[in-house]
């Protein structure tokens, strides 16, 4: 299907569509899963409790001082664990990190999601994933809540990478594998 946009256009000579285009939340939904995105396994450990969920709402902000945010819907589960810890890790999901991805994304209990795979820990004590693409261990500076959800922004205090392992897309409600180039 194409959709096309209704815009006010600024130059005087071009006809002006004043009309106002309503966008459902299905439509919506149905847009952004046109947007391809890394997964990633945003977890927590501290006063509130140990917590992971999956997160595809994660983009970098400035790297001065380097932030990152994380969108959480205030209705999941996790959402206390994560305000009251004050501290998370965005672990960057691999090609092989499927069945992870779909187990923290799911209404799986909390033990059951980490007894599937290995985690250390590095500054904040949050789980690091220890074969994510890549790791970023942050303390939450800044909440900012937008309709459903919590903005966190996070500032990376220690980071961990895996420059090895390929990556994880997510695009169409499905997986995809994303090959780094290697020398032939
Ligand atoms: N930002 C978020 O909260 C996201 C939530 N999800 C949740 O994961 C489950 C599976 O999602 P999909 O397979 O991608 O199918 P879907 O049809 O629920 O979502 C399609 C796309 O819409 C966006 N989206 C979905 N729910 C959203 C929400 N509550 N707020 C803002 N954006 C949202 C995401 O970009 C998602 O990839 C659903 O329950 C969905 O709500 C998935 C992706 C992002
Ligand atoms: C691929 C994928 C991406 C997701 N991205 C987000 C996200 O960015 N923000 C969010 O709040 N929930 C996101 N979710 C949904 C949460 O992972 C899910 O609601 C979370 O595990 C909490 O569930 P619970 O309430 O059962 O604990 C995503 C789910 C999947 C499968």
């Amino acid at each position: 299907m194409q959709t096309t946009l209704n815009a006010t256009l600024p130059a005087t000579d071009v006809p002006v569509v004043e009309k106002q285009v309503a966008v459902e939340k299905q439509e919506y939904r149905d847009a952004m899963a046109h947007l391809g995105s890394a997964v990633n396994i945003i977890t927590t450990d501290g006063p509130g409790g140990r917590a992971g969920f999956t997160a595809s709402a994660v983009c970098s902000v400035t790297d001065t001082p380097p932030t990152l945010l994380v969108c959480l819907n205030r209705s999941a589960s996790v959402h206390a664990a994560f305000t009251q810890n004050q501290v998370l890790c965005v672990n960057t999901l691999a090609d092989c990190h499927e069945s992870l991805s779909n187990l923290f994304g799911g209404k799986t209990p909390m033990e059951q999601r980490f007894e599937a795979a290995e985690w250390a820990r590095l500054a904040t004590g949050s789980p690091i994933l220890t074969n994510a693409l890549v790791s970023f261990d942050c303390k939450i500076t800044q909440i900012t809540s937008v309709g459903t959800h919590d903005i966190l922004f996070c500032e990376a205090v220690a980071l961990q990478r895996n420059d090895d392992r390929h990556g994880l897309v997510y695009f169409e409600r499905r997986y995809h594998p994303l090959m780094r180039q290697t020398a032939c």
